[in-house]
Formats: C-alpha cells, structure tokens, sequence
C-alpha cells in the first residue's frame, strides 16, 4: 500500500505545480480493492475475468500475482496482452484525468482474460474525486487550433450517476464530450 501510494505521488507530482491544489482535489478518494479471479471452466480455454471498460478514477495502480491476464486495447483497435514482471505496476489514466486533461491523457480500455488452471489476483489503488468536485479543463490545455475543448465542465457525482444508469461504453463522451 506504502509503495503504491508513493507511486501515486510520485505520479501526479509530473504535473506542473500550478495544478498541485486541483490535482489535490482530483484525487482526494483513495480505495484499496483486491480482486479475484477464478479459473476457468474446464473444457474452456480463457474466460472474461474482467470486461472491456475505462476506469472511472482518474488515476489507477494495478499489482498482481504471477498470472497474467491484463490486456488492452490500442488506438488501431488491437488487443494486447500485458506481461507484467513479478513486483512491477500497472497505471491506468482514468476518465477523469482524461477529461482534465481535455483528451490529452488517454483513458486506455482494458479487460482481463482467464488462461490455465491458477487464479488470478490483483490489488488496484483507485484514485477518485470527492463526488462534489467540479472536473473543468484548464485554459492553458485548450486552443482552438490543435486542441479544442473536448469536454463540458462536471461534478464527478453525476458522472458516476450517469455511468451507473446507463453502464455506456463511451460514457464520458456522452455525457460531457463537446
Ligand atoms: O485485475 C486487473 O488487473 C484489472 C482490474 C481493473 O481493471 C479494475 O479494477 O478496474
Ligand atoms: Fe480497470
């Protein structure tokens, strides 16, 4: 846990520091989850463990046991195993720093997929505004030339409530995307 928060410090602190007190409040909720995956049904060769999504946090850690599973999805639509070394970590930009972000900081989706006979687990650390943040894109990430605004100001309450409603893939663009 000690390390994984480090590595979130260590991370946001890559923004410039105009934005530690925004940043702050981008990631004043923090929840530890620890999933399990089980073993596929005999006769079968994989199983969803996990399907396709964007994470909703805006930032999130991932560690795992020896087997693997994570893939993701490039921007040419292909499905990429990761193959994460023993004690190496996971990052994922959530929806929310992609929204802040005005799109800059792309929320990759991802699943995870069941091989072989061991189950699978995983430890995330889930960053998350308070849900009466308001997300806005800061001035300096837009200009009309190469990056026009691409989202609507929000409060990440509704967001959730949006999401939680609907369960779309493409939630974010349809809910605030311009
Ligand atoms: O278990 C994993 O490696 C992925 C978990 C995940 O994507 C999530 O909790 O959002
Ligand atoms: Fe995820």
């Amino acid at each position: 846990m000690n390390v994984m928060g480090s590595k979130m410090f260590e991370l946001h602190s890559l923004i410039p520091k105009q934005f530690n007190s925004t940043i702050e409040e981008l990631k004043g909720n923090c929840n530890l989850r620890l999933m399990k995956y089980r073993v596929p049904e005999i006769n079968k060769d994989c199983g969803i463990g996990l399907a396709p999504h964007t994470d909703k946090t805006t930032l999130t850690i991932l560690c795992q046991n020896e087997v693997q599973g994570l893939e993701v999805l490039t921007k040419t639509n292909q499905w990429i195993k990761l193959n994460i070394p023993q004690g190496g970590f996971v990052v994922f930009v959530g929806d929310i720093l992609k929204a802040w972000s005005n799109g800059r900081l792309h929320a990759a989706t991802h699943k995870v997929k069941m091989f072989g006979d061991k189950e699978r687990y995983s430890v995330g650390l889930l960053s998350n505004p308070k849900n009466d943040v308001k997300i806005e894109v800061p001035h300096e990430l837009v200009d009309q030339k190469m990056h026009p605004l691409r989202y609507r100001s929000f409060y990440y309450g509704d967001y959730l409530d949006y999401f939680c409603s609907t369960f779309k893939e493409n939630a974010l663009d349809a809910f605030i995307g311009i």
